[in-house]
């Protein structure tokens, strides 16, 4: 695979600007919007039940039904196109996914607050690749220990590679940015095992 633009955090963090061309990047975003069938979903904060401030699609193989809030979700399939993107993906980054969560913010209002993915289901230390679409947000990233930070402005078609130790070491999150008044949608590329 060709060299990061960027690495940083002893290479947990790798960014690959560009990773899909303008073309390639804008005819993705275009078939993302049009074709899924998006979903808001209601979760519980501080026992209130509110709407996600975003909309989302579990998409995976059959066996990767994935527990989010409280709640099993079963996986949507594969379109074919998104199946050829994972199939690119593992070739380039040598590593195997069998689910992807995507992420649709409708403008800058829409946003995802601080947290790790560190779900039982994706084991101690998961490689995730994560592809940005459409207008560019900043992506934040807070050490759970000494608060060192770090900030990326993710731009369509950027991979960002978090790799095994991320997810221990660090939260995210997506801020709101009110300015933006576009879509941005994101793909986050995972392992899921099944916990049967
Ligand atoms: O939208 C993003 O860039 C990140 C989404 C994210 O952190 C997640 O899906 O777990
Ligand atoms: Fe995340």
């Amino acid at each position: 695979m060709e060299p990061a633009t960027h690495s940083d955090i002893n290479q947990q963090l790798l960014v690959y600007r560009a990773w899909l061309n303008a073309g390639e990047a804008t005819r993705l975003f275009q078939r993302l919007q049009n074709e899924l069938p998006w979903q808001q979903h209601h979760i519980q904060v501080f026992g209130k039940r509110c709407l996600e401030p975003r909309l989302s699609l579990w998409v995976g193989d059959e066996d990767c039904a994935y527990r989010y809030s409280g709640r099993w979700r079963e996986p949507s399939p594969w379109p074919d196109y998104l199946l050829a993107l994972k199939q690119a993906l593992e070739q380039r980054v040598q590593q195997p996914f069998n689910s992807v969560l995507l992420n649709y913010y409708r403008d800058g209002a829409d946003y995802m607050g601080w947290h790790s993915d560190n779900e039982k289901q994706l084991g101690s230390a998961p490689v995730i690749a994560s592809l940005s679409l459409g207008e560019a947000r900043r992506f934040l990233f807070r050490h759970k220990l000494n608060n060192e930070r770090r900030e990326y402005l993710l731009e369509h078609g950027d991979m960002l590679l978090m790799n095994q130790l991320s997810q221990q070491q660090w939260q995210h999150s997506l801020p709101k940015m009110l300015k933006v008044k576009r879509p941005r949608i994101n793909l986050t590329f995972r392992y899921t095992m099944s916990l049967s």
